[in-house]
């Protein structure tokens, strides 16, 4: 992928549940490398986006592409560059954490061999290959999210989409959960959409895109999007970009 594809563009984007708009003429790019904090109040259409970008629904108008790959056209080629990380975990509990891995691993076509190497890999960087024998159910809800994540990036897409990760997670585990996202992008560019409540978890480097009422509000840089609404804070900047049109 050359430096100039973004690893998700959004353009023109807009969903409807029958007469009411979830979505309307959303558009964004994230580039490689890039660690996109989407936030948005409830009901702002965080969910229906996510189900649009991983082709649970269909657009019916707007384009959607994902490292280059339109996701209408050449939808193989674009979800497999794509992982999910979704908000209610999706691990068989009864399956060892080694088992899950190799079973998405052979969903996305990886020879034995080399999802072995990739599960050691990616169990590793977490400090979990210790426990890849264990049954998931054995672990407890920080250690889920850390296979949740191996899990993700095992076939090394390009976009890594994170509903709230952290939710439920005690203090250390959402700090550990977070700094290691934050080194995915720097270290591998990975490109990051995460979307999240927690504006404690947003870090200097990252960008913003604020969606209210089902429009992006604002997107840019920390500093942008502060700079933009006169704020201290991306708190303060946020309640100012979702107060309006209240009421
Ligand atoms: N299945 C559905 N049928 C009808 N309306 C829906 C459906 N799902 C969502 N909506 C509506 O679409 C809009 C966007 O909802 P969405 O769930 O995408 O927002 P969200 O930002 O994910 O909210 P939350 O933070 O509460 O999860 C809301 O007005 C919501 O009521």
């Amino acid at each position: 992928m050359s430096v100039a594809v973004p690893a998700l563009e959004v353009e023109h984007l807009s969903f409807a549940y029958g007469p009411r708009k979830a979505l309307d003429d959303v558009g964004f790019r994230i580039g490689q490398g890039e660690c996109a904090i989407l936030l948005g109040p409830n009901g702002a259409g965080k969910s229906t986006l996510f189900s649009l970008v991983t082709r649970l629904y269909d657009a019916p108008s707007g384009q959607i592409s994902i490292a280059g790959h339109a996701l209408r056209k050449d939808s193989c080629a674009a979800l497999a560059r794509l992982g999910v990380v979704f908000q209610q975990p999706t691990l068989d509990l009864d399956l060892s954490v080694a088992q899950n891995l190799r079973y998405h691993a052979s969903l996305h076509g990886l020879s034995r061999k080399e999802a072995e190497l990739r599960i050691r890999e990616e169990l590793e960087r977490q400090g979990m290959e210790e426990r890849r024998d264990e049954k998931v159910r054995q672990l407890n809800g920080g250690h889920r999210r850390r296979v949740e994540i191996a899990r993700a990036l095992l076939h090394r897409p390009a976009l890594l989409l994170l509903d709230e990760p952290s939710v439920g997670l005690d203090v250390p585990s959402r700090k550990a959960m977070v700094d290691h996202i934050h080194e995915l992008c720097r270290s591998r560019g990975l490109a990051v959409l995460w979307a999240t409540h927690l504006i404690d978890e947003i870090g200097q480097d990252d960008s913003l895109i604020v969606l209210h009422k089902g429009r992006v509000r604002a997107q840019g840089t920390v500093r942008e999007v502060l700079a933009g609404q006169g704020a201290e804070t991306v708190s303060a900047a946020f309640h100012r970009l979702t107060a309006e049109g209240e009421g």
